[in-house]
């Protein structure tokens, strides 16, 4: 399928949007290459039930490489789950969840650790470690876990803060950047282990409300300049908006609509997505 796909039962939309000009890639290789329009991520009937909670309910969707897509939907409505889910943090009670064609429930524990460096992360807390510097924070992972020599990881680091604009902050600890800029070492760190896909879970939600545009802005900067998939959940619309190749609306742990953005918050199917958009546009 060539498109990002939904669940059974939300008919299909479309047109995905241009993808992202795989030739136009400025700045540091953020990703590892892979052919664009490919599946990387498939999620097949997955229920996550927490006690008599069912919080995933018979999911079905996927995202093709290269593409963004953004989940929305009301608070509880099961869309970190899917994250936790994809990063191995929780496992699914039924369903099949794929990465790049490796099936992640069961695995053994060597694909797990080689599916999940296909797969950066950023957290609403940003998670950084608090007695490092932003260079090491940066360059731990790609030292300890790829194997890199600490030069290569360096200027890697080093590419990455200019692409973020903290250059100048690179010898800094954590408690000595503000919220925003926290966040921006996190969006580096994730970038710096390559994955394929980046997961983005209410990466602004934490922050004063005068730093959010500058982390969303790298965040454009990002999925405009590069050809990294990304998968974010997000209540700020107009950042979906900008970014999204396909949103997709949550409800009770399903997909009730999903559509590229112009469709989707001009022109939504459902009631629910009018309510919930008109109780957050
Ligand atoms: N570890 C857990 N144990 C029990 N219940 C959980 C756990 N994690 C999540 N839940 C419940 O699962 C439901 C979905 O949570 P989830 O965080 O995925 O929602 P969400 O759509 O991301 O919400 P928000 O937009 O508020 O972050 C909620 O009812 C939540 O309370």
């Amino acid at each position: 399928m060539s498109t990002d796909s939904t669940q059974p039962g939300t008919p299909p939309v479309p047109g995905d949007g241009p993808g992202p000009d795989l030739g136009k890639a400025a700045g540091p290789a953020v990703g590892t290459a892979r052919a664009a329009g490919s599946e990387l991520i498939r999620l097949e009937r997955v229920t996550k039930r927490f006690g008599t909670n069912t919080v995933l309910d018979n999911l079905d969707f996927s995202v093709d490489a290269g593409k963004h897509v953004t989940l929305i939907g009301p608070s509880g409505s099961g869309k970190t789950t899917i994250l936790r889910v994809l990063m191995t943090l929780l496992k699914p009670d039924e369903g099949t969840v794929t990465v790049d064609g490796e099936q992640l429930f069961p695995a053994p524990e060597k694909q797990v650790r080689e599916i999940r460096k296909k797969i950066g992360m950023v957290f609403q807390h940003f998670n950084l470690f608090p007695n490092m510097t932003v260079l090491r924070n940066i360059t731990e992972a790609p030292v300890t876990v790829l194997g890199l020599s600490r030069d290569e990881a360096e200027e890697r680091a080093r590419e990455l803060l200019e692409m973020v604009g903290l250059t100048e902050h690179i010898d800094k600890h954590p408690a000595q950047l503000s919220g925003g800029q926290q966040q921006r070492v996190a969006i580096a760190r994730a970038l710096a282990m390559r994955p394929q896909v980046l997961l983005l879970d209410e990466v602004t939600s934490a922050l004063d409300p005068e730093l959010v545009a500058g982390v969303l802005d790298v965040l454009r900067d990002i999925a405009r300049s590069t050809d990294i998939t990304m998968l974010c959940v997000t209540h700020e619309m107009g950042f979906a908006r900008d970014i999204s190749d396909r949103v997709l609306m949550f409800d009770h742990g399903r997909i009730i609509e999903s559509a590229p953005p112009e469709k989707l918050f001009n022109e939504p199917e459902h009631d629910r997505t009018r309510e919930f958009l008109s109780a957050v546009l």
